[in-house]
């Protein structure tokens, strides 16, 4: 076997990069405009004095604590453990039969470093990304992985502790005065993460992008050398900060949502393959609550946008702790409501907002228009991972949770959400389990559909669920929504990552396929996984030299 390691992670690279240099590039492209700034920067100031009045300076952790979250080492699962070494790459040996159909590079990126020196992060979000490939060529399989490299994580590297504002994590300041720098320093952006830990998308011009919240956060990397090429620079003038960490990307189109928090709302902007400019499509005003709901992802039909309001909100408040509150930068605001809006891609006109059953999801599934006999469109159909309205799973979701499991079942239940939103000018829409949770044990994350079904009707998806007692998505499931049953993979002790469906060049059917997960195995090892996407059992798999953390979100990147 061909394989290369390359230096210990927390080997003493030195970056030239500046702290200085960041500063003014991010002023330069990812500024608001002035006006904005100064009615953000006075809301921002107002809020950082109330905290400071309310808040104990050992709160505001003014002074470096130490670590928050030590490890046990009785619980090391290999999912939750570091990945220990920068980069690697090397062929797989491969049990069973990898399609010779299958030509391309499956690329999943996520969290995988989460301590710096010996500070031990808190939560699963917070880690430095972790881009993992696999290459399928002729019934071969090239595996390997390297560090994403944002500034966030060459400065942590190189100034040994946190130099910006992850999920939950803040840099430490040494004095008040510091800590008060650091806030206008939010105005900017200047002082967010750029670490792209959370989702790899192809665009329609080949280029590869990683993204995360924040809209710094989106670098450009070579799918095969998995090398960062650099930062993917929005050349518009939108502005803001953040947007959904899971764009619409088609060989067409790249489609995502900026939020806005200063008036309240949502813009629906639109780029061009071989572009880098988002033009706005439309508007959409917020029908309750202070701030807009979380949009980690949205769902699209063929010819609608569809803007979730979850009563779940960004807080401008939370953003400027330096200590996480359960929520970490989100309020829960039940009496806000929560509502569903869709926007008409081609006119940018909202044709109806209507207010659905409270709800907490990461991930729409899908989404497809509903018509009538004579082809008119009467309601349309969203689905998403729902965790009943329940916000505890963002705190399941702290690494010291994760590290820790005795037999008890603590995973919050989870349900495929279906809401059904009339377009009769009807004020309500509905929300209801698509199929009996029990199917997939009442576990649900991490989707991916057939591609080529994206914004239309549908009937398999796949997903993660749950073999209980568990404290974690274990198993993978394919769920058939006509049928109303799941099919479900499971390996004891182990955590498989987001299955990921790739057609098989010519099929008719809609699970004519393969299925890709990555696993992490109780005994501290890997593998990648292929089952079929009909039958879902497996076909091959291949063994890694060393086991992987988890990781979120994949792309597939054909082979031309
Ligand atoms: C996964 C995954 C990663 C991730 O979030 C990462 C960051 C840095 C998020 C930051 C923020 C918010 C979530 C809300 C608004 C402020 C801001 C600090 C940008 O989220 C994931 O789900
Ligand atoms: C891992 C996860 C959400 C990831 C967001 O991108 C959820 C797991 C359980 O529901
Ligand atoms: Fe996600």
């Amino acid at each position: 076997m061909d394989s290369l390691w390359f230096s210990d992670i927390c080997g003493h690279h030195v970056s030239p990069f500046t702290m200085l240099d960041f500063d003014q590039s991010c002023h330069r492209k990812h500024g608001f405009s002035l006006e904005n700034k100064l009615v953000f920067g006075r809301k921002l100031y107002k809020q950082a004095l109330t905290i400071a009045r309310v808040v104990s300076p050992s709160q505001l952790a003014i002074v470096p604590s130490p670590d928050k979250e030590p490890v046990d080492p009785d619980q090391n699962h290999v999912a939750w453990t570091s990945v220990k070494q920068e980069r690697w790459e090397g062929e797989l040996v491969v049990q069973g039969e990898i399609p010779l159909w299958l030509k391309g590079t499956y690329l999943r990126n996520g969290p995988g470093l989460w301590h710096i020196e010996d500070y031990n992060f808190r939560h699963l979000f917070d880690g430095y990304a972790t881009l993992v490939k696999l290459h399928f060529e002729d019934g071969r399989l090239i595996a390997g992985h390297r560090q994403i490299e944002s500034e966030a994580y060459k400065a942590a590297k190189k100034n040994k502790k946190i130099c910006f504002r992850e999920f939950s994590e803040v840099p430490k300041h040494e004095n008040f005065m510091a800590y008060v720098g650091d806030l206008s320093k939010l105005l900017s952006g200047s002082s967010l993460t750029d670490n792209a830990n959370t989702g790899v998308v192809k665009l329609g011009d080949g280029r590869v992008v990683c993204l995360t919240e924040t809209q710094k956060g989106s670098l450009v990397i070579d799918p095969n050398s998995l090398e960062t090429l650099g930062r993917f620079e929005y050349s518009d003038s939108l502005g803001g900060l953040i947007h959904s960490a899971h764009p619409i990307v088609t060989d067409a189109e790249f489609l995502t949502l900026l939020p806005d928090l200063l008036k309240p709302g949502y813009l629906v902007v639109r780029m061009e393959p071989g572009t880098n400019e988002r033009k706005v499509i439309g508007r959409v005003n917020c029908s309750g609550g202070p701030a807009p709901g979380w949009v980690h992802s949205f769902p699209v039909t063929q010819h609608y946008v569809v803007v979730p309001e979850m009563p779940l909100r960004y807080c401008a408040q939370n953003l400027l702790r330096a200590e996480p509150t359960p929520l970490y930068k989100f309020q829960w605001h039940p009496q806000s409501k929560a509502f569903l809006h869709v926007m008409c891609k081609a006119s940018g006109k909202v044709v109806t907002s209507v207010e659905v059953p409270l709800f907490v999801t990461f991930h729409f599934i899908n989404a497809y228009e509903e018509e009538d006999e004579d082809g008119r469109v009467t309601s349309i159909i969203a689905d998403c991972c729902e965790h009943h309205a329940d916000t505890s799973i963002l705190d399941q979701l702290r690494l010291k949770n994760l590290r820790f499991f005795k037999g008890e079942d603590v995973l919050p239940d989870a349900r495929v959400g279906r809401f059904k939103i009339p377009l009769d000018g009807s004020r309500n829409g509905k929300l209801e389990a698509a199929l009996d949770a029990d199917e997939h044990g009442r576990g649900m994350d991490m989707c991916s559909i057939n591609p080529a079904y994206l914004g239309k009707k549908y009937r398999y998806a796949y997903a993660c669920g749950a073999q209980r007692p568990c404290h974690f998505p274990n198993t993978l499931t394919k769920l058939d929504f006509v049928e109303k049953k799941a099919k479900n993979w499971y390996d004891e002790g182990a955590v498989p990552s987001e299955p990921f469906f790739v057609a098989r060049p010519g099929a008719t059917e809609e699970d004519d396929g393969v299925v890709i997960s990555l696993i992490s195995e109780k005994n501290g090892g890997g593998y990648a996984l292929l089952l079929d996407g009909s039958t879902f059992k497996e076909i091959a798999r291949a063994k890694l030299p060393y086991g992987l953390p988890y990781g979120l979100h994949g792309c597939w990147v054909p082979k031309k």
